[in-house]
């Protein structure tokens, strides 16, 4: 059984700073959350030397959280900014392509930075794995496409990228100049993958400023040229990806999918509620596979329910911005490459309904 957030939360509140206060006085600490086994939060920290002077703080809260019963890791990043926090390790540049090494500490640039030419930077995240966001983002970015937007997707699922699959690119992308990584083309869309910078089958196991340094890079290293939107296609869950893309870059906001299962629900409020500590505004709710019809008979069913990501929506008072249907073509379509929303079908056009929205509003 997993321990409890808000008991988790008070067993470190009582750690004394080395200024006197306690961690919950002092209010430095950010996106808690309990995942399964795994205790995750930040440490807001206003530079190097602070975090520093934290590290008893860090290692008795990590000690005290690994006490708890059912909590088998703890995970704490202090937000220092990078540049004071990390040494910094030059780009290898030997001019041959490509000879970026990814997953490098991250250069020194401070805060969120905007990334050049790019208008908006948009987060798909989801609390639970398997919920459709890798499948949301990819026809999400063609039905942009196919609306005339310049749109650009990045693939940070670090556990599992799958948009080479679902996008139909592969090898490794070039690097003339051993600097920059020249982006992939498909279907109208600027794609990048972290999955396509790393051998097959080979095991990330970057964690904090690694992983920040490897965000780093994909984002401003990669020569996005002039985009309307980049979607950013995140790994499930509260982790450290998260946290390194909203230090890293500006992001116009986050948008969450879920299917409309009171499980996925629960892990979605979890999503919410880390952008909201990140600062990266929600900018709605999607619900994926919310009606099956059976090609068949046309019968409609419910699998997983109906109408919960809406009704989520509402309660929170955030947009909800459509729902997308379960279709045997959807899974078929992704898994061969060429998204769903190519064509002209009902899912199309949910497809096309939820990019003019987000043109609409002035997002894409
Ligand atoms: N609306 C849908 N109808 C049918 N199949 C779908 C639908 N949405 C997603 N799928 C299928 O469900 C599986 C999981 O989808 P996907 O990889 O997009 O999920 P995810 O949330 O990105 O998962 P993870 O983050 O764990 O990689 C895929 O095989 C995909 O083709």
């Amino acid at each position: 059984m997993s321990v409890n957030r808000e008991a988790a939360l008070r067993e470190i509140s009582d750690i004394v700073l080395p200024d006197g206060r306690t961690l919950e006085k002092a209010d430095l600490v950010r996106a808690f959350s309990v995942d399964g086994d795994t205790v995750r939060f930040v440490l807001e920290v206003a530079d190097a030397g602070v975090a520093r002077s934290l590290a008893p703080v860090e290692a008795e809260a990590k000690r005290r959280l690994e006490a708890l019963p059912g909590v088998a890791k703890v995970q704490i990043v202090m937000t220092a900014p990078a540049s004071k926090a990390a040494p910094t390790q030059p780009v290898r540049s030997s001019g041959a392509a490509p000879s970026l090494q990814i997953g490098r500490h991250p250069t020194g640039q401070g805060g969120p930075q905007p990334i050049p030419g790019v208008k908006s930077i948009i987060a798909i995240g989801s609390g639970k794995g398997g919920v459709g966001k890798s499948t949301v983002t990819s026809n999400l970015a063609v039905a942009l496409a196919r609306a005339g937007r310049r749109v650009g997707l990045l693939d940070a699922d670090i556990y599992g990228p799958s948009q080479p699959r679902m996008m139909g690119v592969s090898g490794r992308p070039a690097s003339p100049d051993g600097q920059h990584i020249e982006p992939l083309q498909a279907h109208g869309v600027t794609v990048m993958s972290i999955g396509l910078m790393l051998k097959e089958g080979e095991a990330v196991v970057w964690r904090g400023p690694m992983l920040m340094g490897a965000m780093q890079q994909m984002l401003q290293q990669v020569n996005w040229g002039e985009l309307d939107v980049l979607l950013i296609d995140l790994p499930p869950g509260t982790g450290d990806v998260q946290l390194s893309l909203c230090q890293k870059a500006a992001v116009t906001g986050a948008i969450i999918v879920s299917t409309p299962q009171d499980v996925a629900l629960l892990d979605a409020r979890r999503a919410i509620d880390m952008f909201n500590k990140l600062k990266a505004p929600v900018l709605g709710l999607v619900e994926n596979m919310s009606t099956y019809v059976c090609p068949n008979c046309g019968h409609e069913a419910h699998l997983f329910g109906h109408g919960g990501v809406a009704a989520e929506a509402r309660a929170l008072g955030l947009p909800f911005l459509g729902e997308l249907p379960l279709e045997l073509d959807v899974r078929l379509a992704g898994d061969s490459g060429r998204p769903v929303a190519l064509g002209d079908g009902a899912t199309a056009q949910a497809y096309a309904r939820l990019a003019d929205r987000l043109v609409g509003d002035g997002l894409a």
